[in-house]
C-alpha cells in the first residue's frame, strides 16, 4: 500500500512504525483492605512519574533549551499539587477502594474545573493536567509508556500531530522520520523537521488509522509518498535511491564553504531560517551565509510565562556570537495562527489567521514589545543585528513600532546601556496591501523580506494549514509571482535589499526565476542552501532573465510550475 502526503522534510527514511495514539485505559473497581499498601501504590506511582518527567525536562533541555523545557517543569507541579496528592489520599481511606478508581475520577474532575474557566490559559492548564493524569494512572496500572528521548530501536513516527514538546525529546539516532494525519509545507511540525533534519511527510489525513505498530514503512520526505509494508525488492529499491540521496548531500558539502555566485559572478546571499539557537548547530554545518530569519516567537511558546529579558538577551547573544558578524535578521514576535500561546489569555477568534496577532499584539501590548526590543538592543553589540517586523499591513504599523523603538532606545541611553547605533530595521511583506504598498514602506525601512507562507495564503484566500485545499497553495500562481516582481523592484527603487523568508526561497525550481527578478537575499530551511547554492552556481544573469520573460508570461500556476521544473531538471 502507498499513501501519498505532502513531503515536509526532505530524505528517505524505512522502519518499523511507532504508533503514537493514545489509547483507551480500563480501569476496573476493587474494594481494598491495606489501605496503606494501596496509599503506597499511589506513592510510588507519584515518585515513578516525577523521576520520568525530571528526566524528559534534562533532555529537553539539552536539545531544545531551556525555554522548551518549562512545559515539563509545569508537569511536575502538578505532581506536586498538595490538592491533588491530598484529594486522592482522602478518597482512597474513606472510601476504601483502589487507587486508580480515585486517581482518574480526581484527574477528570480536575480537568472539568479547569476547562470549564472561561480563560484560555487555564483551559490550557487542563491539558497538562490530564497529560500527567495519564501518566500517573499508567504507572499506577504498570502500562509501559513510549518514551521517544530514549528508544531501543530505529522507527518511524506515527501520530496525528507533533507538538514540539515532542520534537524536544526526539532521539534523532532513533527516531529516522515522522508521518502525520495533518499539517501542511509550511506548517510548524514541517518546519521542525526541516530543523531537525529528519525526514517527514505530514497531512496523510488519517494515516494514525490506517498504520499500525506491526507495520513497517518507507518515506519519502520529497514525494510524500508512505509505503506501507513493501516488499524485500521495493525495499532494495529505495535503500539504493536513499545510498544516493546521501551520496548527493555528501558531494554538496564539497560547497559549504563556497561563495554563493551565478556563473557570471553576480553574487546573492543564502541564509538559513531559525526557531532557537538549538539551531545553529545545522545552520553552521550547511554554509550558511547569515540567518534570514530567526522566528522568536519559540522562545514564548511550551511555557508557562513570559520569557524575561535576560532569557531573551541571552537567546539572541548566542545567535548572533555563533554566526560571527554576518547577518542576523531577528523577526519580533509573530504569535498566532498556528503558534498560540495560552498563557497570554486571548479570546478564541473565528479567523485567528487575520485576527489578533503578531505586530498588532505588540503594537497593543508595548510592556511584552519594549521587553523584546530591550533584549535585542542590548544582544545587538555582539553581531551584526538586524531587525525586522512581522505581518505589517501598512506604513502606520512601521512608524507605530518604530516610536517605541525610539523609546526603548532613549530608556537604554538614560540607563547608560550600551548598544549597536546602526543595525538595520526592516518588515516581513507577507500581506497584500504591504506589498501593495511596497514603494510607500520602501522609504522608510532598511530592508524587505518577502514571506510567501503567509503572503500566498492572504493573496490566494488559501488556509496554509488546510490539507483539502493543498492543491491551491502554490508560490507558482501568476499573482503571487507579480506581487513578488513588484516588491523587489520598488525595494530596489529606493536603494533597499529585498530578501524572501518564506518556504518558497528555499524552492530549487522557483530559484532561477527569483534570482531574475534581483532578490538578493533567499532565507530557507539550512538543508536547501547547499543544493540552491548548486543550481545558482550554474546559471548566467542572462539565463536568468529569459527565464523571467517566459515564467511571467504564463497564465496558470500549472504551466508556470511546469515551465519552471523543466528548466532545471
Ligand atoms: C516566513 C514566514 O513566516 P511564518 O512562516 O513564521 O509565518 C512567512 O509567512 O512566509
Ligand atoms: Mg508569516
Amino acid at each position: 500500500m502507498v499513501l501519498k502526503g505532502i513531503g515536509a522534510s526532505k530524505g528517505i527514511s524505512m522502519a518499523p512504525v511507532l504508533l503514537l495514539r493514545e489509547e483507551e485505559i480500563d480501569i476496573s473497581e476493587n474494594i481494598v483492605e491495606d489501605i496503606a499498601s494501596e496509599l503506597n501504590r499511589f506513592h510510588s506511582a507519584l515518585e515513578k512519574s516525577k523521576e520520568q518527567l525530571e528526566k524528559i525536562k534534562v533532555l529537553a533541555q539539552q536539545k531544545m533549551g531551556k525555554d522548551k523545557a518549562e512545559i515539563f517543569q509545569a508537569h511536575l507541579l502538578v505532581l506536586s499539587d498538595p490538592k491533588l496528592v491530598n484529594s486522592v489520599e482522602n478518597g482512597i481511606k474513606s472510601e476504601k477502594k483502589n487507587a486508580e478508581v480515585i486517581l482518574d475520577r480526581t484527574i477528570k474532575s480536575f480537568v472539568q474545573i479547569f476547562e470549564s474557566m472561561d480563560n484560555e490559559y487555564m483551559k490550557e492548564r487542563a491539558a497538562d493536567i490530564k497529560d500527567v493524569g495519564g501518566r500517573l494512572l499508567k504507572n499506577l496500572l504498570g502500562i509501559e509508556m513510549v518514551n521517544i528521548s530514549q528508544l531501543d530501536e530505529e522507527v518511524i513516527i506515527v501520530a496525528h500531530d507533533l507538538a514540539p514538546s515532542d520534537t524536544a525529546q526526539m532521539d534523532k539516532e532513533k527516531v529516522l522520520g515522522f508521518v502525520t494525519d495533518i499539517g501542511g509545507r509550511t506548517s510548524h511540525t514541517a518546519i521542525m523537521a526541516r530543523s531537525l533534519e529528519i525526514p517527514a511527510v505530514v497531512g496523510l489525513g488519517t494515516v494514525t488509522e490506517t498504520i499500525s505498530n506491526s507495520d513497517y514503512v518507507i518515506i519519502n520526505g520529497e514525494t510524500g509518498e508512505v509505503l506501507v509494508n513493501p516488499t524485500e525488492d521495493v525495499k532494495n529499491q529505495y535503500k539504493e535511491e536513499q545510498r544516493k540521496y546521501l551520496e548527493y548531500r555528501a558531494k554538496l558539502m564539497e560547497l559549504k564553504d563556497k561563495n554563493t555566485a551565478t556563473k557570471d559572478g553576480k553574487h546573492v546571499e543564502l541564509g538559513a531560517n531559525i526557531g532557537t539557537p538549538n539551531d545553529l548547530k545545522g545552520v553552521l554545518n550547511n554554509g550558511a551565509e547569515g540567518i534570514g530569519l530567526y522566528r522568536t516567537e519559540f522562545l514564548y511558546m511550551d511555557r508557562t510565562s513570559l520569557p524575561t529579558e535576560e532569557e531573551q538577551f541571552e537567546a539572541y547573544k548566542t545567535v548572533l556570537e555563533g554566526m560571527e558578524g554576518k547577518p542576523v535578521v531577528i523577526r519580533t514576535l509573530d504569535i498566532g495562527g498556528d503558534k498560540e500561546i495560552p498563557y497570554l489569555n486571548l479570546p478564541k477568534e473565528m479567523n485567528p489567521f487575520l485576527g489578533y496577532r503578531a505586530l498588532r499584539i505588540c503594537l497593543d501590548k508595548t510592556d511584552i514589545f519594549k521587553t523584546q526590543l530591550r533584549a535585542l538592543l542590548r544582544a545587538s553589540v555582539y553581531g551584526n543585528l538586524k531587525i525586522m517586523y512581522p505581518m505589517v499591513s501598512g506604513i502606520t504599523e512601521v512608524r507605530q513600532a518604530n516610536a517605541i523603538m525610539d523609546e526603548v532606545r532613549k530608556d537604554l541611553e538614560a540607563e547608560g546601556i550600551v548598544y549597536s547605533k546602526d543595525f538595520e530595521v526592516g518588515i516581513m511583506i507577507e500581506i497584500p496591501t504591504a506589498a501593495l504598498t511596497s514603494d510607500i514602506l520602501a522609504k522608510e525601512v532598511d530592508f524587505f523580506s518577502i514571506g510567501t507562507n503567509d503572503l500566498i495564503q492572504y493573496s490566494t484566500a488559501v488556509d496554509r494549514m488546510n490539507q483539502n485545499i493543498a492543491h491551491l497553495y502554490t508560490p507558482y500562481h501568476p499573482g503571487v509571482l507579480r506581487m513578488i516582481k513588484m516588491v523587489i523592484e520598488n525595494g530596489h527603487k529606493e536603494g533597499i535589499w529585498t530578501g524572501m523568508c518564506g518556504e518558497a526561497a528555499g524552492e530549487l525550481p522557483l530559484i532561477p526565476l527569483l534570482l531574475g527578478l534581483g532578490l538578493d537575499e533567499f532565507s530557507m530551511s539550512a538543508t536547501s542552501i547547499l543544493p540552491a547554492r548548486e543550481l545558482i552556481s550554474t546559471l548566467t544573469k542572462e539565463k536568468a532573465q529569459e527565464i523571467v520573460e517566459k515564467a511571467m508570461s504564463l497564465a496558470t500556476a500549472e504551466e508556470v510550475e511546469e515551465y519552471l521544473r523543466s528548466v532545471i531538471a
